[in-house]
Formats: C-alpha cells, sequence, structure tokens
C-alpha cells in the first residue's frame, strides 16, 4: 500500500467520527479504506487519526493562521486531509517532505478531495515551516470551548487543566482479577495497585496471559471502585442496575454473592453474558427498562451505574469531546435521577445503594445524588479513606469520590457515592 492510500485512510477515519459522530473504535469497523490496509500502515492510519482527535483544538488552532477561510469552510475530506498533514508535522515527526507529498498525493487519487489538492499543498507547506507552538497553549484547548467552560465551572480551572493535562497521552490498561490481582499482576508483568486492579502499559488485551482461561478482565482502576465499595459477600442478593457490558457484574460476581443484572440494551447484555462465559463466573440476566422493572423481594445491596455522559473517559475516547453534544448530555441528569429513585424501590430499608457515573459533572452526580437526598430516599454513607487505598485524594468533604487523576494516574474520572436506603 502507498503512503497517499494510509494518509487518505486516516482522514476517513476522521471524516467518519468527527462529521458522522461516530467513535474512532467505529470509523476503524467501518472504514474500508482502513481495512484494506495491512500491518504497519494500518497502524499509522490508527496513529494519525488518534493523534490528532487527542489534540483536536489544539491542532485546528496552529492550522487556523495559515488558513485563507475557516477551517469549518473547507470541505470535509479537505479539512481531514489538513488535520492530518498537520498532526504528522507537529506531533508524530514524519520527515515533512513524506507528510506533505503524501498528505497531497492522498487528495489527487480521492474524488472528494481532488479540487482542493493545491490549497492543502500549500497550506501544509507552511506548516512544514511553522511551530505553531502546540506544547505553549493551555492543555484545555485539546477540547472545544463549551466543553473547557464546563469542565472550568465544575472542577475549577486547575481541576479542568488537570483533566485535559492527562489527556494528552495514552491511558494505560487495566485488569481486574476473577480470584487472585497478585497473580495476575506477576503472571502479566503488571503492577498491582493497592485496590486489586492491575496497571500494565499498552498490550495487545488477546495475547496477554489469562485471557482465553477468563482470569482478568480490562476494566479501569477508577471503574473497579464502586463494587469494591459495595462490599458483596457470598450471603448477598445483590442487583446490578444498568449492568451491561458487565465489568461490575464479574466483580460482584467473585464474591460468590447471587447477583441479578439489569440493562436494557440486548446486545450490551449479549456481550455481559460472553463475559460470563469466559470468566466462569455467574449471574442472573434480565433485559428490562429499569424505570419499570421491579424485583420480587427488595435486596440488601444494589449497584446503580448510571447512562451518563461519559467525558471522565475521554484519554480513552478523545472523540467523545467533539462528538457529544451540550444538549445531548444535559438530557442525563433527568434519567439518572429517575433511576436513582427506582433504585430505592428495590432496596430493602437500611439497605445499601452505590451510585456511580463516569463523569466528574456535577449535574450528573453531585446534583443527582442531592436530590435523592432531599427526597427523602436515602441517607449518604461516606467512604472512608481506609477504604480506597491509593485514592484518599478524591474523597470530597461530603464523603463522595471524585477520582480526577492526579499526574501519573492513568484512570478514568468518576463520581461515586454510597447511600443508605431510610
Ligand atoms: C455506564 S453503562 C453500564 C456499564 C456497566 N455497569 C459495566 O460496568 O460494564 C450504562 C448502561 O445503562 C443502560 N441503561 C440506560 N438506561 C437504562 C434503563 N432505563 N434501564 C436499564 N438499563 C439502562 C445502558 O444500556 C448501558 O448499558
Amino acid at each position: 500500500m502507498s503512503g497517499a492510500q494510509t494518509r487518505r485512510a486516516a482522514a476517513e477515519l476522521l471524516m467518519l467520527t468527527l462529521d458522522s459522530r461516530r467513535t474512532l473504535d467505529e470509523a476503524m469497523a467501518k472504514t474500508d479504506s482502513y481495512n484494506d490496509l495491512e500491518g504497519p500502515d494500518r497502524g499509522f492510519a490508527r496513529v494519525m487519526a488518534s493523534a490528532a482527535l487527542r489534540e483536536l483544538g489544539r491542532i485546528d488552532a496552529g492550522l487556523s493562521p495559515l488558513l485563507s477561510r475557516p477551517l469549518e469552510a473547507t470541505s470535509p475530506a479537505i479539512r481531514a486531509l489538513l488535520r492530518i498533514g498537520a498532526v504528522q508535522l507537529w506531533r508524530l515527526d514524519t520527515p515533512a517532505h513524506a507528510a506533505v507529498s503524501e498528505t497531497v498525493e492522498a487528495a489527487k487519487g480521492w474524488p472528494d478531495a481532488r479540487s482542493g489538492g493545491s490549497f492543502l499543498n500549500a497550506v501544509l507547506r507552511r506548516a512544514a515551516d511553522t511551530d505553531p507552538g502546540l506544547d505553549a497553549m493551555p492543555a484545555i484547548s485539546v477540547w472545544p470551548d463549551w466543553l473547557a467552560d464546563r469542565f472550568a465551572a465544575d472542577l475549577g480551572a486547575e481541576g479542568a487543566e488537570r483533566l485535559a493535562a492527562h489527556q494528552l497521552s495514552e491511558a494505560p490498561l487495566f485488569l481486574s482479577a476473577r480470584s487472585d490481582p497478585a497473580e495476575v499482576a506477576t503472571a502479566t508483568h503488571g503492577d498491582l495497585l493497592p485496590t486489586g486492579s492491575v496497571r500494565l502499559g499498552h498490550s495487545n488485551v488477546e495475547t496477554l496471559p489469562g485471557y482465553d482461561s477468563g482470569d482478568w478482565w480490562v476494566q479501569d482502576a477508577a471503574a473497579a471502585l464502586p463494587a469494591r465499595l459495595l462490599g458483596a459477600t457470598e450471603d448477598d442478593k445483590i442487583i446490578d442496575l444498568c449492568a451491561a457490558p458487565g465489568g461490575k457484574t464479574l466483580q460482584l460476581a467473585t464474591s460468590g454473592a447471587q447477583v441479578t443484572a439489569v440493562d436494557r440494551s440486548k446486545p450490551r447484555l449479549e456481550r455481559l453474558r460472553e463475559n460470563l462465559a469466559r470468566t466462569g463466573l455467574s449471574a442472573d440476566i434480565i433485559a428490562a427498562n429499569a424505570d419499570e422493572w421491579r424485583p420480587n423481594a427488595p435486596v440488601s445491596k444494589l449497584l446503580l451505574d448510571a447512562p451518563c455522559s461519559a467525558l471522565g473517559t475521554l484519554r480513552r475516547h478523545p472523540e467523545g469531546a467533539w462528538i457529544k453534544r451540550e444538549a445531548e448530555i444535559d438530557r442525563f441528569p433527568t434519567a439518572q435521577a429517575r433511576l436513582l429513585a427506582a433504585a430505592a424501590d428495590m432496596v430493602v430499608s437500611g439497605g445499601t445503594v452505590i451510585y456511580c457515573v463516569c463523569t466528574p459533572l456535577k449535574s450528573e452526580g453531585l446534583e443527582i445524588v442531592e436530590g435523592a437526598l432531599s427526597n427523602g430516599l436515602y441517607t449518604r454513607h461516606a467512604i472512608e479513606p481506609d477504604e480506597i487505598p491509593g485514592f484518599e485524594h478524591c474523597l470530597t468533604e461530603a464523603g463522595d469520590l471524585l477520582t480526577i487523576p492526579s499526574e501519573g494516574a492513568g484512570h478514568d474520572a468518576f463520581f461515586i457515592t454510597r447511600l443508605t436506603r431510610l
């Protein structure tokens, strides 16, 4: 395959992601030009697209002074090629002549881009002679302005900058163990965290020892905290509400508790079923809308991992900053409040409910919990520092957890609270 085909594939991945609002994983599954590539070419196309998405706000700010018209006014194919050209020049150390000529060549062979070839050539030549000072730009400039403002309003300017800086490098891989985390750490050459997660550099999951035998599953270290905080034992009956694809169900099932996993998405429940089969763990699976479904008898423990904006996982999915719309994000709190109220019907008085979301926004976390507290459904059961070794600094004054990553920590940003049913 030629270098031009690799650049075109990367640009098509960007277009499908940004213009059709798909995740990069979905784009990779659907883009023929990408799937026709093999080996290192395919890897390089993915690297170009993901590096551009990781710092899109900065790349666009660097391109802007080089353009005679706004980037948004260029055609989708040319816009994508400009970004792919720029990221090679400014971030990937691709030799300038190759970055410019192969990207311009890609436009020549691509009907959607052909007419913009000389414009692309002129801009990329200037880009090759320009230092746009990407590192001097604030980290929050990787996001669209509305999102940077939203994070700054909730986390303060410093917290937002920390979250953005954290997005600039690829996330590590974390594993949760079916039985013995220390054994998994030894077998995979990973680091064992005090909370039991195993941290690895980037790895091909399917070739790691223990994958086929289901000794572990991939689960972010912060995502592993909610189930841990429920304190499941083999005597418990537990409802895992909004359970699929089942990372937390697997954790709960390792305790020997009788777990009922409820989710309304049948395809996602199918993945949960596969995960149970691979690990040899068991849970009852119910496909239902949790707003309406009720158990035969209330249980003593429930975990609600509510649907959310997932803005705490942008390091793994940086495109989320660009493909989510503010209006969509603002629809989650209504559903979250409804689900937390529904959970109260499923738990005995004195029972424990963990509410969690993988977003640091107050509107989806703290404000939902405060609403349920003021409705008299629950009281807060503060999380104690010794329950979360390594995450003590994430405890809020009220006793909730807000896992904004500190420097060097690779985990996601979760909000987690523990409640007692009144
Ligand atoms: C954050 S994900 C859950 C992740 C899962 N707990 C895990 O650890 O793998 C949220 C889930 O909520 C489900 N969901 C959303 N609204 C629901 C509802 N009203 N009833 C049941 N499930 C719902 C979605 O299908 C999605 O699988």
